[in-house]
């Protein structure tokens, strides 16, 4: 087990939904756990006026979101785990002299041990990212003399590639890049962990893992909720920058990127920027018109409830022409993978919640059983990312009988099984990653850029308007009939729950 040394984490913009709703119960986890050093401690500082009660009460001793985990503790438990956190008032603005910030941090970490290592944790609007990483620096906050000091960030990164690199650079002014974690939530997922050792840890995968036995790939994200109460982010964002140009091109890197030569972060990070480099950008018209696709969902009634439609959702301009659902086919320009379509959705306000990959195979190339239907065409291999992670392997069996008649049998692994592992949450698993200095599910500024070299080109067509559609679709449905066509070549999408028998499902619903 890493080593886990005693240290501060400074979480700016603390008052805010991601402290309490993902953050403060991540800690919680590992403090359960066992994994929290000896000397912790952690300092919420935001503009709001709040004493280190007031800041315990929100984000723990009232927090709806603990309720559960804290049911049927004991007070002095409880009271153990709120007494870690403290608050820090930075008065009326980001941007001011932080020197009474400076005496809080060197007082705590003078009384409670913290050892000079501090972790700070950006969780404000990103256009103050910058300014803290400057402040910091102006106050002395960033300096190694006396213990480690690490900047974790959180999505977005840019708004575009000229943003990205801006705020890369920006960042890179005062903090070195081996002291900067760019979050992305979903590499923390075991299921996307667990895709580098599916590929690299069984010598029964890598072999077929390329286009002389790779048919084309799958990825869907579906979301059921719509944009709930981020509207005003989420208009300026789409689902291509919100979803796509982060999560889901991190997932497509782990499967495209060629074996590292080790699990260390930058022998990892080095082959996945040259897995999203080799992206074959689209730049014609013509392109980026037959494979892509973007709607919106509308008012809908789902299970007799009638929802909105997302132009009339909170914070969304009436007349936006933000997308919500985004699908694009797209082909990797290298030696593995030439010619092997990739076909990649994500989505709000569909009828279920669903991440996965699918790895369809191709057909045999000489089919011996004549009586063998469809079912020994289609060889799958499907990453269930959430929920019910896991991983299901389709292949064609023979039914008893006369003949060779063929059907489909499936192997299925879920993590659930292992009963006795506790699978940890994203962000309690990052959160002990950073802690412990490893940056191997952090992305690096390179990985970042290139992401958006494949999605400038889009957002820049979609933008233009230029023969481009936005189509809508009634809430709670997998989206517009148009997304058939993007992957009529290669079949149909596989929506779990309505398009597949029951065997097929791989348990979406139950
Ligand atoms: N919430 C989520 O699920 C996710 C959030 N993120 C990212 O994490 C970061 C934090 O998210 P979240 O907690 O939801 O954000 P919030 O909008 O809740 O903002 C966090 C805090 O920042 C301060 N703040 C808000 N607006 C301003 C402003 N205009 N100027 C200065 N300070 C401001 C507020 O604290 P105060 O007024 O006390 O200073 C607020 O409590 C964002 O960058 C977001 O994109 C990423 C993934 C998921
Ligand atoms: O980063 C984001 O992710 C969530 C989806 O995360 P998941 O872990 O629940 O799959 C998404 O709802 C949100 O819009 C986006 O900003």
């Amino acid at each position: 087990m890493k080593n886990t040394e005693n240290q501060m984490l400074v979480i700016f913009g603390a008052s805010g939904d991601l402290t309490a709703r993902k953050l403060v119960p991540a800690l919680y986890n590992l403090h359960e756990d066992g994994q929290l050093p000896k000397n912790f401690v952690v300092l919420g500082a935001s503009r709001s006026d709040l004493t280190d009660d007031d800041f315990r009460n929100r984000v723990v001793l009232d927090s709806k979101y603990l309720k559960d985990k804290l049911k049927g503790k004991k007070k002095e438990e409880i009271e153990k785990f709120a007494n870690i956190f403290f608050y820090q008032d930075l008065g009326k603005d980001y941007d001011v002299d932080y020197t009474p910030l400076h005496k809080r941090v060197s007082d705590l970490n003078d009384e409670k041990g913290t050892e000079g290592n501090i972790m700070y944790y950006l969780s404000t609007p990103p256009g103050l990212y910058e300014t803290i990483a400057k402040n910091l620096a102006d106050a002395g906050l960033n300096t190694q003399k006396n213990g480690w000091k690490r900047l974790i960030v959180e999505k977005p990164f840019g708004y575009s590639l000229d943003t990205a690199k801006a705020l890369n650079e920006g960042l890179q002014k005062h903090f070195n890049e081996s002291q900067i974690y760019r979050i992305d939530h979903y590499l923390g997922k075991e299921t996307v962990q667990n895709l580098l050792v599916t590929r690299f840890a069984n010598s029964i995968f890598e072999p077929l893992w390329n286009r002389n036995y790779i048919d084309h790939i799958e990825i869907t994200n579906a979301e059921s909720v719509g944009v709930e109460k981020r509207g005003g982010y989420y208009d300026k964002s789409g689902a291509l920058r919100d979803m796509f140009q982060n999560h889901l091109l991190q997932i497509v890197s782990l499967i495209v990127m060629e074996p590292p030569i080790g699990d260390g972060a930058e022998e990892i990070r080095n082959e996945k920027v040259k897995a999203l480099k080799s992206l074959r950008l689209m730049q014609d018209e013509k392109t980026l018109h037959d494979h892509t696709i973007r709607a919106q969902y509308m008012k809908s009634k789902i299970d007799g409830k009638e929802v909105k439609g997302y132009r009339e959702e909170e914070g969304v301009d009436p007349e936006s022409t933000t997308e919500t659902y985004a699908a694009i086919k797209f082909f990797v320009d290298n030696w593995r993978w030439k010619d092997v379509p990739f076909y990649v959705r994500t989505a709000k306000r569909m009828p279920t919640k669903v991440t996965e990959v699918v790895i369809h195979f191709k057909t045999p190339h000489h089919q011996i059983f004549k009586d063998s239907g469809i079912h020994n065409k289609d060889n799958k291999l499907i990453i269930r990312i959430q929920p019910d992670e896991g991983i299901l392997i389709k292949f064609g069996v023979k039914v008893p009988g006369q003949g060779f008649k063929v059907e489909r049998a499936n192997l299925d692994f879920y993590y659930s099984s292992l009963a006795e592992t506790h699978v940890m949450e994203a962000y309690e698993r990052l959160l002990l990653d950073a802690m412990q200095g490893d940056a191997t599910l952090y992305a690096r500024a390179d990985e970042v850029e290139a992401a958006w070299e494949f999605v400038d080109p889009i957002l820049d067509y979609w933008k233009s308007g230029i023969d481009v559609r936005m189509y809508g679709y009634p809430s709670g449905t997998w989206g517009p009939e148009n997304s058939d066509d993007l992957i009529e070549g290669n079949g149909f999408w596989r929506n779990p729950g309505e398009n597949l028998t029951d065997d097929e499902n791989y348990c979406v619903l139950c």
